[in-house]
C-alpha cells in the first residue's frame, strides 16, 4: 500500500462526535468541488467516508480490477456507461474511518490539499450541506399505465422469444420534505436496514445518490474468497410471510434460476470447476423477501489470480437487472424503457480501502437521485413469460418503498 499521511483532528474539534466528523469532511469536500463517497457495510456497525482529490481523477474506463496491487477507491459505475453518465473510481485520497476517529488518512497524489484540509478540520461545522446536482434533466416518471404497458412488451418479446427474460423499470419523482438532509437520511437508512449495503456518493456534475442496497455484484475478502449472487424473485415481508414459511410460485423460481444459471455459465466461460453454490434461499431485503443464491470460490486453490476482475467484466449487467440473453434483453430496455436509467442498476462500492486485496461491489439497488427539490426514485421487476402487468406494477411500488422510507420525515 503506497504511504498514507495521517492527519489528527485538532483539539477543536473535540466535542465532534464521529458521526459530526464525517459530517464536517462531507461539508469540506462538497464546499471544495470534490467527490466523495460514504458507505456503510453490510453488518458493519460504523461508516466510512472516502473523498477523491478532483473529479478529472475520477474519471476511468474499464471496471476496476479486484486483486492487491490495484489501487484504492470507491467505484461508481453506471447502468450503460455514457457522456452522460460516466464510469467513475474515486482514488481513495482522503480517507475517514470511524474504527479509528482521531485521524483522517491522506494518499500522497493529494498532498497539496493537506494544508487546506487541515484548516477545515479545525474549522467551525456548517449548518448545510451543498450536495453536487447532476446536470441532467430529471427523468420521465411513468405512469401506471405506462408501466403496465412496458411490461406487457416485455411479456410479449419473451413469447415471441426475442428474450428469455428482461428486467424493466422505472423512476419515480417524490418531492423532498422540507428541510430533508441527506447526511442524515443516510444515517436513518444505516439503523434501519442492517444487512444492506448503504451509500450516499456525490460527485460533481454527476449527482448525489443515496440507496440501500441488498445485492452483492462481487466480493473479494480478507481471507481469499470471491463470492457474488444471484437475487431474483420477491414478494412481501409481513407476520405471516416470513423466510422460514414463504411459498413461492413457480414464475419467481424460474426467474431466480435464471440468475443462477448466468452466473454458472460466466464461471463456465472462465472454465471454473470449482465453485460452492448454496441456495436458493429466502433472505429479507427490508421489508421484502427474495430467493438467492450464494456462490462462493476459494482463490488460494483455484488457478485463477484474477478471478475477482473477470467476473466482475462478465457479470455487469446481471441477468437480475438486464436479462438474458444480455445484448438482447439491453436492446429491448434501450428501445422500449424510455428513461435514463443512469446509475441505477449500476454497480457501486470499495476497492481495496479496508485493506490491500479487499473489494465489495454491490448493484445499485433500491437507490435515490437528489435533486434541487425533488428526489427520483428507481425500482425494476424481473420479468417472465407468466408476468402479470399489474403484480409488476405493485412490485415496483413495494420496491420504491425501500429508500423512500426517508422521505416521509424528516429527522433534523
Ligand atoms: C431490479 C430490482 O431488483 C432485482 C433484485 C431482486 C429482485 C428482483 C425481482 O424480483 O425482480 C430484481 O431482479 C430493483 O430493486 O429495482
Amino acid at each position: 500500500m503506497p504511504e498514507l499521511r495521517k492527519l489528527r483532528w485538532p483539539a477543536t474539534a473535540v466535542g465532534l462526535d464521529v458521526l459530526g466528523r464525517l459530517r464536517h469532511l462531507a461539508a469540506g469536500a462538497l464546499r471544495t468541488g470534490r467527490p466523495l463517497a460514504l458507505w456503510r457495510e453490510p453488518g458493519a456497525d460504523h461508516p466510512r467516508l472516502l473523498v477523491a482529490r478532483s473529479l478529472e481523477a475520477a474519471f476511468t474506463g474499464l471496471p476496476p480490477a479486484l486483486d492487491a496491487q490495484a489501487p484504492a477507491g470507491f467505484a461508481f459505475f453506471p447502468f450503460r456507461d455514457s457522456d452522460h453518465n460516466p464510469a467513475l473510481f474515486l482514488p481513495a485520497d482522503v480517507t475517514y474511518d470511524v474504527a479509528e476517529p482521531e485521524t483522517v488518512a491522506v494518499s500522497a497524489a493529494a498532498n497539496d490539499i493537506v494544508p487546506g484540509l487541515a484548516a477545515w478540520m479545525a474549522a467551525p461545522t456548517v449548518e448545510t450541506l451543498a450536495w453536487h446536482r447532476s446536470q441532467q434533466p430529471a427523468p420521465h416518471a411513468a405512469t401506471e399505465a405506462e408501466y403496465t404497458a412496458l411490461v406487457s412488451e416485455g411479456v410479449a418479446a419473451i413469447e415471441n422469444k426475442e428474450v428469455v427474460k428482461v428486467v424493466t423499470s422505472r423512476a419515480a419523482r417524490r418531492p423532498l420534505p422540507p428541510g430533508f438532509d441527506a447526511f442524515g437520511a443516510f444515517v436513518e437508512l444505516m439503523e434501519k436496514y442492517p444487512r444492506a449495503f448503504v451509500s450516499l456518493v456525490s460527485v460533481p456534475s454527476v449527482g448525489t445518490w443515496l440507496g440501500a442496497t441488498p445485492e452483492v455484484l462481487a466480493e473479494v475478502t480478507a481471507d481469499g474468497t470471491f463470492h457474488t449472487m444471484a437475487l431474483a424473485a420477491t414478494q412481501p415481508l409481513t407476520a405471516e410471510v416470513t423466510p422460514r414459511t414463504a411459498i413461492w410460485r413457480q414464475k419467481e423460481i424460474e426467474e431466480q434460476a435464471l440468475v443462477a444459471r448466468y452466473i454458472v455459465s460466466c464461471f463456465k466461460q472462465l472454465r471454473l470447476r470449482e465453485y460452492h453454490e448454496t441456495g436458493p434461499r429466502t433472505v429479507i431485503a427490508g421489508q421484502l423477501l427474495h430467493l438467492r443464491t450464494d456462490f462462493e470460490v476459494n482463490l488460494k486453490h483455484v488457478p485463477f489470480p484474477n478471478l475477482g476482475t473477470d467476473m466482475l467484466r462478465l457479470l455487469h449487467p446481471t441477468s437480475a437487472v438486464g436479462g438474458m440473453p444480455k445484448q438482447a434483453a439491453m436492446e429491448f430496455i434501450q428501445q422500449h424503457e424510455g428513461y435514463d436509467r443512469a446509475y441505477y442498476s449500476g454497480f457501486l462500492g470499495p476497492v481495496n480501502v479496508a485493506a490491500p486485496g479487499v473489494a465489495r461491489l454491490y448493484v445499485n439497488l433500491r437507490c435515490l437521485q437528489l435533486r434541487a427539490d425533488e428526489a427520483v426514485l428507481y425500482a425494476g421487476t424481473g420479468l417472465t413469460v407468466d408476468s402479470d402487468p399489474e403484480r409488476e406494477w405493485q412490485e415496483t411500488q413495494m420496491k420504491l418503498q425501500t429508500v423512500s422510507a426517508v422521505l416521509m420525515r424528516n429527522e433534523d
